[in-house]
């Protein structure tokens, strides 16, 4: 069997039930949950005006409660994001001859297809997902490395990177002023990491028992997820929420190096993928994190004789390495991962 065999989108029109390796014992399975309307959905045309001061403390307040949010007006049109859902539906039904030499088992590897999670060959239960990660910086370095079909992919994703970058910068400048840093905080080495993960989950014949993504917080600066059908959800004081997909818009979500920066101030977002038996979802993942040798810690202003810093200093490679590590453990979760730079 090739390795693009393995994937889901390849084999799962057929499927009437989860192969056994797919099946989730039942304290890993989606249960109860709500889709919530309190999750905010802020209006970026707000950053420019009278409005900016009281954007950026709902940003703040958001990232506190939540670890997420929604934008709207943000500057990326409707049909970009449109045409660049419609290049990711075409690129899943590709032929799986056309998606073979993509195939990766290399974390690192500069563009990668894989199925399911990190490591396929250890999981004990795999996921119902198929995923293409690619870098986007610097563009190019990385374009010619990127995938040729459907033929507009490099011409979208040149386009759609560029524009989602320069919403990207916004957002970071607005928590930049929030936490009271130093103006420019997140240019340079804090955003040179930046990449695309584009998820591909297809409709399962049994969503109770699988599972699309397990839960995770993410190991960037920022993630910004385009949705367009409900699949994520968040949590909060142990309580799952579902975060609707509104039309055009971005969902936010604070990982943990901002949790890191801000001394705990803003929390990572704990999040997980769920699937439905009758449409496939994708999510198009942009991720904005630092350089390999940056390092990281909690920022002076926000470390004070009666608020000592709560994490060690770090490379951020070295956390990358101890996140990998963790994920391959397949305990993943706030202890772990931030465990080793805890004071
Ligand atoms: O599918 C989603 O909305 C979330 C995906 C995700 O959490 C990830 O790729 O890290
Ligand atoms: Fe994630």
């Amino acid at each position: 069997m090739s390795q693009s065999e393995l994937l889901v989108s390849s084999w799962c029109k057929n499927a009437k039930s989860l192969p056994a390796d797919y099946i989730m014992p039942p304290e890993k399975r989606v249960t109860d949950f709500t889709v919530s309307k309190e999750i905010p959905v802020l209006d970026l045309e707000h950053e420019a005006g009278p409005g900016r001061s009281a954007l950026i403390q709902q940003i703040i307040k958001a990232s506190q409660e939540f670890g997420l949010f929604q934008v709207i007006n943000h500057g990326v049109s409707d049909e970009l994001m449109h045409e660049t859902m419609s290049l990711y539906e075409e690129f899943f039904n590709l032929p799986v001859d056309d998606q073979e030499k993509l195939f990766s088992d290399d974390f690192f590897s500069s563009v990668r297809l894989y199925t399911s999670g990190y490591n396929y060959a250890n999981e004990d239960f795999h996921l119902w997902k198929d995923t293409l990660k690619h870098l986007t910086h610097p563009l190019e370095d990385v374009v010619q490395g990127w995938p040729d079909k459907p033929s507009r992919y490099r011409e979208v994703m040149t386009k759609y990177s560029v524009e989602v970058n320069k919403m990207t910068t916004r957002i970071l400048d607005l928590i930049c002023e929030g936490l009271g840093l130093e103006e420019g905080f997140f240019r340079g080495e804090m955003t040179k990491g930046i990449g695309m993960v584009i998820n591909n989950y297809p409709p399962c014949p049994e969503p109770d028992l699988a599972m699309g993504i397990h839960p995770h917080c993410d190991p960037y600066i920022l993630t910004i997820i385009q949705q367009q059908v409900y699949g994520l959800q968040i949590k909060k004081k142990e309580q799952w929420i579902g975060v609707e997909p509104i039309p055009n818009a971005f969902v936010i979500m604070i990982p943990y190096q901002l949790q890191v920066i801000s001394n705990d101030k803003l929390r990572s977002c704990e999040h997980r993928g769920v699937t439905n038996s009758s449409t496939a979802r994708i999510s198009i993942v942009t991720f904005c994190g630092p350089s390999k040798d940056c390092e990281i810690g909690p920022a002076k202003e926000h470390v004070s004789a009666s608020n000592p810093p709560r994490f060690k200093k770090y490379k951020y490679l070295d956390f990358q390495i101890n996140y990998l590590h963790q994920l391959s453990k397949k305990n993943l979760c706030n202890e772990t991962a931030l465990g080793p730079y805890l004071l």
